[in-house]
């Protein structure tokens, strides 16, 4: 469950007076999520999500979040869109927090994804990719290569806690990818988070993308090497062959990766992999008991890592040339 900031019913009402989204009938904080507080509203207009904004989000990034949603859905990407207020303004303050109103997407994520599935979030992914051309904020990427090193500090004395011997085997990792990140590789909008539970099909048909609140201006192959991790490894921690070369196949026909970008895969792999483990490892250890969010295992993705640091060739992911 994750909701970190509670709402009254007269507080949400006086909210909805400054949209066109009719007035209240019911709400309930949502389950999933770690980052947001984030509610489902029925209202004499239909439904719509509202999202409070938590810690880990920067307001001023806020603008650049919801302008970007609305720019993917005019280009035809399917997404969630944010709801004007009255005056024009995509945010407001609700208990405190910044808060908007998202329009509701249908559909489900998918907890057993075959490689057909696969398939359509690469296709899905390369199309945002290029739908996100044009859109003129940028973001620079917080937890890239240069926001490790901060994030790492903060858990390095208690990584032990974790696994024994992981402080060292983290911080030379640390140490080789920041020597060796690719740096010439195309860049682009990218989301930055496109795991399962931000994907939603109706049966076997891919019906949109959440959850843009990570996106920002990165390498475009990075963001496949997120889905790789999030997508081709099996709950007993195997690489999938088969979802990797879905995966890859439905991207690469919208857009092909260039040699370099194919090359880059497995550096790329294990720095997404350390990325998602550093933020769990800091909410692993940080978030308070009886905390009303899911903490995700970090051991995950240190196992995810230790695979990629074995890879010599794009091909082992499944990459056909
Ligand atoms: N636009 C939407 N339409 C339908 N459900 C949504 C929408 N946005 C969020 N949700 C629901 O809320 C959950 C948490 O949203 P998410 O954006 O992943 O959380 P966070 O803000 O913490 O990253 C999602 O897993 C989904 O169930
Ligand atoms: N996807 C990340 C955690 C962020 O989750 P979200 O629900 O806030 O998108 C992970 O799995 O570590």
């Amino acid at each position: 469950m994750a909701v970190y900031t509670d709402i009254t019913e007269d507080d949400l009402s006086r909210f909805l007076t400054a949209y066109d989204a009719g007035t209240l009938l019911s709400y309930k904080g949502i389950a999933e999520g770690v980052e947001n507080s984030n509610f489902l509203l029925h209202t004499t207009k239909g439904a719509f999500i509202l999202t409070l904004y938590e810690k880990r989000v920067d307001p001023n990034d806020l603008p650049f979040f919801l302008g970007l949603m609305h720019h993917l859905a005019e280009r035809g990407l399917s997404c969630p869109l944010p709801l004007p207020r009255s005056d024009g303004a995509l945010l407001g303050e609700l208990s405190g927090r910044p808060a908007a109103m998202i329009s509701f997407l249908e559909g489900m994520w998918l907890r057993k994804p075959a490689a057909k599935h696969c398939r359509e979030v690469g296709r899905a992914l390369a199309e945002m990719h290029l739908a996100g051309e044009g859109f003129e904020l940028t973001r620079a990427n917080a937890l890239s290569v240069g926001g490790w090193r901060p994030l790492w500090e903060k858990s390095a004395d208690r990584a032990d806690e974790v696994e024994a011997g992981l402080q060292d085997e983290i911080a030379g990792e640390l140490a080789f990818l920041e020597a060796n990140w690719p740096k010439d590789l195309p860049s682009g909008v990218i989301h930055a988070d496109l795991f399962q539970d931000n994907v939603f099909f109706i049966g076997d048909t891919l019906s949109g993308l959440i959850d843009f609140y990570f996106a920002c201006n990165d390498l475009l192959s990075y963001d496949v090497s997120i889905c790789l991790n999030a997508w081709c490894f099996e709950k007993d921690g195997a690489f999938n062959l088969t979802k990797g070369m879905a995966l890859l196949e439905g991207y690469e026909s919208v857009r092909p990766l260039s040699p370099e970008e194919a090359v880059a895969l497995p550096l790329l792999a294990r720095g997404s992999a350390l990325r998602f483990f550093l933020t769990r490892l800091y909410d692993w250890l940080t978030t308070p008991p009886g905390a009303l969010v899911v903490k995700k295992d970090p051991l995950e993705y240190l196992r995810k890592l230790r695979f990629h640091r074995q890879i010599r060739n794009p091909a082992e992911y499944g990459l056909s040339r």
